[in-house]
């Protein structure tokens, strides 16, 4: 049965980074994204962007729509302050279990919950099932379709606080209208638009921070 590129992904670093070194995980999927196979990782331009904004919102508790293979994960999770935790949500079985593997390479296994499923049973479930009271970050990179009933969910889940910060990937390309649509004309939020490119790529795409005002 011949590999995925996730696979093939999983393989390049397991042979090329170091275990237990968060940030030599980051850079080797760049190197095998940039140069042989491009995956939806967002990337180093984009994963600055992203640092940013964790480093702004110094998260306690911290959510992931998208695992994919595990690059933001590992990369969010290297910023978190001791006893701060991550979830991040994966729908696809394949993908997760990449993650799960390339997580605990980079030594960040005990920061963060990797949680099976669709987001819309999994959001109802923080509370309870995983002890959140709420988010303090949110980090939207999953189905483009599912940015804006998720961040309703959010809220009528009562997991969001004043200040928390929401920053959503691909808000050009492949693009997510209708959530930024949502956010920018609701009261509730207070957005910022950051210009970038897509990842690995010299297309235009741009991320998107909306601050919960409660
Ligand atoms: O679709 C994307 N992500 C969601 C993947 C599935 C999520 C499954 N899931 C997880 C939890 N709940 C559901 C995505 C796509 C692209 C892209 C860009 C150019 C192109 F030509 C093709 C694709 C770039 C990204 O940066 C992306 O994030
Ligand atoms: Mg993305």
């Amino acid at each position: 049965m011949n590999q995925s590129k996730e696979q093939r992904i999983l393989n390049f670093v397991l042979q090329n980074a170091v275990r237990g070194d968060p940030c030599s995980v980051v850079d080797t999927i760049d190197k095998y994204c940039s140069q042989k196979e491009w995956a939806m990782n967002v990337g180093d331009e984009k994963g600055k962007i992203l640092d940013k904004t964790v480093e702004e919102a110094n998260p306690s508790v911290a959510l992931e729509l998208g695992t994919y293979c595990g690059y933001s994960a590992v990369r969010i999770s290297r910023l978190l302050k001791t006893g701060a935790r991550l979830l991040t949500v994966e729908f696809n079985p394949e993908f997760a279990a990449i993650a799960k593997q390339m997580i605990e390479f980079a030594g960040v296994q005990d920061k963060v919950k990797l949680l099976e499923g669709p987001s819309e049973e999994i959001i109802p479930q923080l509370k309870k099932k995983y002890e959140v009271d709420t988010l303090d970050f949110v980090f939207l990179d999953h189905w483009k379709d599912r940015y804006t009933p998720d961040t309703i969910l959010l809220q009528e889940c009562n997991l969001l606080r004043k200040g928390s910060i929401l920053l959503a990937d691909n808000i050009i390309f492949p693009g997510a209208p209708d959530f930024l649509n949502y956010v920018r004309k609701s009261p509730h939020f207070q957005c910022t638009n950051y210009p970038s490119h897509l990842e690995y790529m010299q297309v235009e795409d741009a991320m998107e921070k909306a601050v919960f005002l409660g």
